[in-house]
């Protein structure tokens, strides 16, 4: 091993000269290319031939900047390229790979040295792979197999051998710091190593340790749907975002990362996975949150209600007197049993019962809400709505452009017209010159000039009205999804519609947009309009898809038909009411769907997952990974002065040992201020809530719904009573909050803890003093 030691720090030290030549050359290249743009911009107006005498000329000289347009484009382009390599190189510098794998192919002769690393690197001549990049066909192979047969597919077949060597480095600055030759499984020692370390106030990419289970989903191409269903800290994240930069890899010549979006469950979430892309060289995909489509699409109307409101009016509103009917309207808005109503409904539109606005200018009724109504209902039924309404809107329009043309005749226009302040006037007057231009008459004399201002004018004030028929405002949205609620028609209600009815049309007439609303009023309005769905992403990754309904699920994929879809979650972090009994994403049935599981959980020490695992009915198939760590402990207090001072002694004491990222969980944003106005005196801490957008290391408080998809080194929970926690809807919560820690937890409780606790054996845990 010394022999082999000595061997490859040498390797390392060859590679680095490579590295040092190559970046030699492209920083060479790269200054001529700057120069030459630099160049290019200074003199582009001398390269460009102007003269606009004539119409050919002006032809020829758009056609001349278009050229010179094009070439600082394409050597800019050329430029962001080779900086990007750069930048590329001098990551390889400091840690040019991880991996080796020696692989006999059958039938060959040679030996193949496969050196692993976040790109590839070709020697100097251009010939042959010093570094493969992870992503390459025969990487694959360090991923799923031991020592001993193995395979990889390519894109021309599988090809078969014997791997004989399967070596792991961790290299630091150009220095080798340590070797593993692997025997079982990959990386166990470079995995515990990694896992070991401190919690990170943004995620890291894991390319060097990735487990065959998760390799099986970043380089699934096969299927339109892929679900995962991983249990708590088994990687789905990580996973997704290693598939990510796989796609970018495996499509490069098609797929860009405008192509890619991760709809995510927060803001925070957004900045903690921000950086995985870029440390492994590749832009970052498009990233949102349900609640921020809906909010764009809705914000101006409603006063829209997010996720985490709603959440915490289900977590402790339990007082108010419309919360069961609440809790089941959320509960039935989110089945497809509602959207089979919303869908029966739409039939009964299609014959009758559409409302529209009055379109009005200047107070003036254009056309009425009635005579609407009657253009669309006399179209030919068998047309679909969509289109119907698109020949309506084609009708409006119509009407618009004659009563246009009549109000220029108006008194207003003319008095406008005088009351013009300079340059307003001479704008108009030039806008006029113009339109008089195109049309071929001289502009010399006053009425004609009169005319045409009147017609500036009137199109002026004409323009937000047409933008408004435009955007298909002359629907009244809001009225016909109110009336879904008094419709009369027999459907299969449940039993409580009427007081749910009631409740509905109580917030609509507010303009308030309960969460529960937004995607069946969505839902609607786009089958109504016939909204375009959006072909430019083609790849879809919806994370923690536990929280997303059936009817959300049903009206993403009528958002992105085209899109392939990476749907991970795991069902037992399910915390929101509308999921709680029902099925979600990861039980849907799809054509071309494959399913994938994760059993086994990195994040925490197998102490903190045996524990964890007896909150949840089937937390006997979870598999810890082995790696050591305390026990979690229960402390049961007597009131909230001891509770406060046991949280801050066992703050300090986890920050003694080395603990950097240290959460104190609550069940609501309510606890949470509570508990922050009582521990802000005894500690440093900052409270986090849902518009909280990255977080720093040190102490936070913070929901627990907030926490989701996060990790600490240690957790805090703040109050752990049956209190707090007695209800059966609150376990996913609770468990969720607790599998957020990667090396201790300490769970507090004012009196009895939780009955949620009841299924955890005594021996996983210690009791607190
Ligand atoms: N193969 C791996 N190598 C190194 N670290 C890993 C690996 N898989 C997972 N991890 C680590 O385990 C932790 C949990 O991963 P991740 O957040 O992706 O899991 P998750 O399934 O999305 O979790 P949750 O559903 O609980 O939010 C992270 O710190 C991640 O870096």
């Amino acid at each position: 091993m010394e022999k082999d030691w000595i061997k490859e720090q040498k390797r390392v030290e060859m590679i680095q000269t490579v590295i040092d030549e190559k970046a030699e050359q492209l920083q060479q290249n790269m200054g001529g290319v700057k120069a030459g743009i630099i160049e290019l911009r200074k003199n582009f107006w001398e390269d460009v031939t102007v003269n606009l005498d004539e119409p050919d000329d002006v032809i020829e000289t758009f056609a001349s900047m278009k050229q010179q347009a094009e070439l600082l484009a394409e050597r800019e382009r050329t430029h962001g390229q080779s900086f990007k390599q750069f930048k590329q190189l001098g990551n390889l510098r400091k840690s040019p790979y991880f991996g080796r794998i020696d692989f006999h192919e059958d039938g060959e002769q040679s030996v193949d040295k496969v050196y692993i690393g976040i790109a590839s690197l070709m020697d100097t001549n251009n010939e042959e792979f010093l570094i493969y990049d992870w992503r390459a066909p025969i990487s694959s192979l360090y991923y799923d197999y031991s020592p001993g047969p193995a395979s990889y597919e390519t894109p021309s077949g599988k090809i078969e051998g014997t791997m004989e060597l399967k070596r792991q480095y961790i290299i630091k600055n150009g220095q080798l710091i340590s070797m593993f030759d692997t025997g079982v499984t990959i990386g166990d020692s470079l995995l515990q190593e990694v896992l070991g370390g401190n919690a990170n106030t943004q995620m890291k990419s894991i390319v060097a340790t990735i487990q065959k289970e998760q390799n099986s989903i970043i380089r699934n191409e096969r299927s339109k749907f892929l679900i995962v269903q991983g249990v708590a800290g088994s990687g789905k994240t990580s996973a997704a975002l290693q598939r990510v930069a796989y796609l970018l890899y495996r499509y490069r010549d098609t797929l860009s990362s405008e192509n890619i979006m991760l709809f995510s469950p927060n803001p925070l979430f957004n900045s903690y996975v921000a950086t995985v892309l870029p440390e492994l060289g590749e832009d970052n995909m498009k990233q949102t949150t349900y609640q921020q489509y809906v909010k764009n699409r809705l914000g101006r109307q409603f006063k829209v209600e997010d996720p985490f409101t709603q959440m915490e009016y289900s977590l402790t509103a339990m007082d108010d007197s419309f919360y069961e009917t609440r809790m089941k309207a959320i509960q039935f808005k989110a089945s497809l049993d509602f959207k089979n109503i919303v869908d029966q409904y739409i039939s009964y539109l299609s014959a009758q019962g559409l409302v529209f606005k009055n379109i009005k200018f200047r107070d003036r009724l254009l056309l009425s809400a009635k005579e609407i109504y009657k253009i669309f209902y006399d179209l030919d039924s068998s047309i679909s709505i969509p289109n119907r309404m698109k020949l309506l809107f084609d009708e409006i329009w119509k009407v618009l452009a004659k009563e246009e043309l009549k109000e220029r005749k108006k008194d207003w226009v003319l008095e406008e017209a005088e009351l013009l302040d300079k340059e307003d006037y001479l704008r108009a007057y030039h806008r006029a010159q113009k339109v008089q231009e195109s049309e071929d008459h001289s502009f010399d004399d006053f009425d004609r000039e009169q005319q045409i201002l009147a017609k500036v004018i009137v199109r002026k004030h004409f323009k937000r009205l047409r933008e408004a028929v435009k955007n298909y405002k002359f629907i009244n949205m809001k009225a016909v999804y109110q009336n879904l609620f008094k419709w009369a028609e027999p459907f299969s209600r449940p039993e409580e519609w009427d007081e749910i009815a009631a409740l509905t049309l109580d917030y609509l007439q507010k303009n308030f947009m309960p969460y529960e609303d937004a995607t069946p009023y969505l839902y609607l309005q786009d089958q109504l309009e016939g909204r375009k769905s959006n072909t430019l992403i083609r790849h879809l990754f919806i994370d923690e898809a536990q929280d997303y309904s059936p009817f959300q699920f049903e009206f993403l994929m009528q958002l992105f038909p085209n899109s392939k879809m990476t749907i991970l979650g795991d069902i037992n972090q399910a915390i929101y009411a509308h999921t709680m009994n029902a099925p979600t994403l990861l039980s849907s049935e799809l054509e071309n769907m494959e399913k994938i599981e994760l059993l086994k959980s990195y994040r925490s020490t197998a102490e903190i997952v045996n524990f964890t695992k007896g909150l949840i009915s089937n937390g006997h198939l979870i598999e810890p990974f082995n790696r050591p760590g305390n026990k979690p402990v229960l402390t049961i207090v007597d009131n909230e002065e001891i509770l406060h001072q046991r949280i801050t002694a066992c703050v300090h004491q986890m920050k003694e040992i080395g603990h950097e990222t240290i959460a104190i969980i609550c069940k609501t944003l309510k606890e949470s201020q509570h508990a922050y106005t009582q521990l802000r005196e005894k500690l440093d801490v900052k409270i986090f809530n849902k518009d909280a957008n990255s977080y720093e290391k040190g102490v936070i408080i913070i929901p627990a719904y907030l926490a989701k998809g996060i990790e600490f080194d240690a957790v805090i929970i703040y109050n752990a009573s049956n209190k707090q926690y007695d209800r059966e809807f609150e376990r996913n919560l609770f468990y969720t909050a607790c599998t957020r820690a990667m090396h201790d937890l300490h769970l507090f409780s004012i009196g009895e803890q939780t009955q949620l606790m009841q299924g955890i054996s005594q021996e996983t845990y210690k009791h607190g003093k």
